[in-house]
C-alpha cells in the first residue's frame, strides 16, 4: 500500500540550479533507496520531504495528509537524519536526546526517559550516553543520528547519506540497525553506495540532474542492466574502492567476468590498480557515458 505520494516536485535555487525536475514517486512501507551521484538532487528531495524547504511546485502526501501544507505538524511526525548535523560540544548524548525529545513534543517526563533509554540501547550507545556526541566516532555519531530520528516513533524516516565515510564494520552495524527499523515504516535512504541499496532496500530509484531516471526493485534493475554495451577494462579493479568513489550501480560476476555498471560520466578503469583477485576480465558501462546516452530508453 502506497503511504508516501510525491507528485511532480520541482525546485530551482536562486543561483538557477534546477535541483528537482518533475519528481514523482509512490512509496510503500519498507526501505526505499535513492541512489545518485553528487549533485543529483537527493538532499534537495530529502530536505523537501523533511519540510525544511519548500518546492516551487508539486505535492507530497503521507497517509493522505498534505505534508507541505502542514510542515510544523509533520515535522513532529517524521524522523530525519541529515547529511551533516551539528552538536553542542558540552552536552552529553543523553541530555541532547532528551532535549530533542522535548522539541519533538514528548512532554511526559517518564515516557521521555523510557524512550530515550530504549533508543540509546537499540543504537548501542547506552554505555557512552554521558559523553558528548562531538567525541563520538563517525559510526557512533550516525547511530546517534538514527536514535534522534526515531524519537516519537515516527512512521516516516528520512536518512541522507548515512554511511558515507564509515568503515566496513560500522557500515554493517549501521545496516543491521536500519533493517531493524525499516519493517513497519517508510524509510527513505539516500546514498552513493550501491551496497547500501542492495543490502537493505526493497525498492529503489536512481536520480541524476534532478530527475528520476530509473525506478524498480534493486534486483530487477540490476538484471535489466545485463546485455548492455560494456567497455572492457584494461586493469582489474578494487570494487570496494570503486563503489564509493564512482557510484557503482551494480556489479555482477558471470563466468569469471566482472560487469560493473557505473553512474560516472566516464569509465575510468585505467586509474585502478589490478587488485581484485580471481577475476579474469572486468567490463564497465556508464549510465552517462557517450556509448550509453540512450540507455534509459533501452531499459
Ligand atoms: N542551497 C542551495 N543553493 C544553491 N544551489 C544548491 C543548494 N543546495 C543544493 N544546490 C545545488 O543543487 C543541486 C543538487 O544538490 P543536492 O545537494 O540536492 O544533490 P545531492 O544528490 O544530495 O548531492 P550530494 O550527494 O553531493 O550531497 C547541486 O547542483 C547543488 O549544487
Amino acid at each position: 500500500m502506497v503511504r508516501l505520494k510525491i507528485q511532480q516536485l520541482t525546485k530551482s535555487y536562486q543561483n538557477g540550479v534546477k535541483a528537482l525536475d518533475d519528481v514523482t514517486l509512490n512509496i510503500a512501507n519498507g526501505m526505499f533507496g535513492l541512489l545518485g551521484p553528487n549533485g543529483a538532487g537527493k538532499s534537495s528531495l530529502m530536505r523537501t520531504l523533511a519540510t525544511l524547504q519548500l518546492p516551487d511546485a508539486g505535492q507530497v502526501h503521507f497517509d493522505g495528509n498534505d505534508v507541505l501544507q502542514n510542515p510544523q505538524e509533520m515535522r513532529n511526525k517524521l524522523g530525519y537524519l541529515p547529511q551533516d548535523f551539528g552538536v553542542y560540544p558540552k552536552v552529553s548524548a543523553i541530555d541532547l536526546l532528551n532535549h530533542l525529545a522535548v522539541l519533538k513534543g514528548l512532554q511526559n517526563k517518564n515516557e521521555r526517559k523510557e524512550q530515550v533509554t530504549s533508543l540509546l540501547q537499540q543504537t548501542n550507545l547506552f554505555e557512552v550516553r554521558k559523553r558528548s556526541v562531538s567525541t563520538f566516532s563517525g559510526g557512533m555519531r550516525q547511530r546517534f543520528g538514527i536514535a534522534q530520528a526515531l524519537l516519537g516513533n515516527p512512521q516516516l524516516i528520512i536518512v541522507d547519506e548515512p554511511t558515507a565515510g564509515l568503515d566496513p564494520q560500522e557500515r554493517n552495524r549501521f545496516h543491521d540497525l536500519l533493517s531493524e527499523i525499516g519493517a513497519n515504516r517508510v524509510v527513505i535512504l539516500s546514498t552513493h553506495i550501491v551496497e547500501d541499496v542492495n543490502d537493505l532496500c526493497t525498492e529503489m530509484a536512481v536520480m541524476a540532474n534532478g530527475k528520476l531516471i530509473l525506478q524498480g526493485k534493486p534486483s530487477r534493475l540490476i538484471e535489466k542492466l545485463d546485455g548492455k554495451i560494456w567497455r572492457k577494462a584494461i586493469d582489474k579493479v578494487d570494487l570496494a574502492q570503486y563503489s564509493s568513489i564512482f557510484n557503482v550501480i551494480s556489479t555482477k560476476i558471470i563466468s569469471g567476468k566482472c560487469y560493473v555498471f557505473v553512474l560516472a560520466d566516464e569509465c575510468p578503469a585505467h586509474i585502478f590498480e589490478p587488485v581484485y583477485p580471481g577475476l579474469e576480465e572486468v567490463y564497465f558501462s556508464s549510465l552517462f557515458g557517450a556509448a550509453n546516452q540512450n540507455l534509459e530508453a533501452k531499459l
